[in-house]
């Protein structure tokens, strides 16, 4: 059997923001405090605990678009503190997506163009380009929503249109931020049910950041943050109603 790799490796992360009062005194808000945790390639993996724990934080340092105060990120075993412009620039477009609440998709453009979106900025072949856009709205049932403009599809949708955009580079790893945040719990269940098979047929690792303890039942395993460090790490071993009551009991 083949071993498997560590896709992520987060050694004792820390991470504050900072302000000044009106008085001109410096305040810090410690939010991450000697996180660590691995993920091996193919997992799917769900970050949950309280708002404003330091969810987001975590997700947007391991995406490499915010720096982490101190500790250590290792992305297939390279330290992310080596990785500089070009390579970081081509990692972030290519290897690592995001997927975000809002989807941020652009009402000027068709949803084929939206999908293309980081392909046209690469100035990647254009019949190429719409080989894969049409491949993956296939795959993703919004072939009949190509040439709509986004305010014309439902939340779940645009969701399923992000989720492409996000895939079209064949990323190694996906990062998830509440992205079923803004839908109906019928939207929620087909986004989820879509990652679900990106990562158990396609084999994409997934890191999801969600409240939603029905949600995070579909994943491998939960890391609960807490007052800055992970309170629990917890692996799924039966089935999803199984998990998902173990889930409640580590929330509450
Ligand atoms: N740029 C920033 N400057 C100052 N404080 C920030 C900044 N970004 C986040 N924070 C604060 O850091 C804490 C953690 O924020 P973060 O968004 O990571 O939490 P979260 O767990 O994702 O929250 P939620 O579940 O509500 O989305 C919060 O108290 C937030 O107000």
């Amino acid at each position: 059997m083949e071993k498997s790799k560590k896709i992520l490796k987060v050694e004792n992360l820390k991470k504050a923001y900072y302000s000044t009062s009106r008085t001109g005194e410096s305040i810090t808000y410690p939010v991450l405090n000697n996180v660590s945790f691995e993920i091996e390639e193919g997992e799917f993996v769900g970050i949950m605990g309280r708002s404003g724990c330091g969810k987001t934080t975590l997700l947007k340092a391991v995406g490499m678009l915010d720096k982490p105060d101190d500790g250590t990120i290792y992305y297939k075993d390279k330290d992310t503190k080596d990785i500089y412009r070009a390579e970081l620039a081509r990692l972030r477009r290519t290897e690592i997506a995001f997927v975000f609440q809002d989807y941020y998709l652009m009402d000027s453009l068709s949803i084929k163009e939206n999908i293309m979106l980081p392909l046209i900025l690469d100035e990647a072949d254009v019949q190429e380009s719409k080989k894969k856009c049409e491949e993956m709205a296939e795959k993703f049932a919004i072939t009949d929503l190509l040439d709509k403009k986004p305010y014309e599809l439902s939340g779940g949708e645009k969701q399923r249109t992000a989720i492409c955009r996000a895939l079209i580079y064949n990323p190694d790893l996906i990062l998830a931020d509440e992205p079923t945040g803004n839908l109906d719990s019928a939207s929620s269940e087909v986004v989820i049910h879509t990652l679900e098979e990106i990562n158990k047929k396609m084999g994409k690792t997934i890191l999801l950041v969600t409240h939603d303890p029905i949600i995070a039942s579909s994943c491998d395993r939960i890391i609960f943050l807490k007052d800055g460090k992970v309170k629990e790490d917890l692996k799924r071993t039966g089935d999803k109603e199984q998990f998902y009551n173990e889930i409640i009991t580590n929330w509450c």
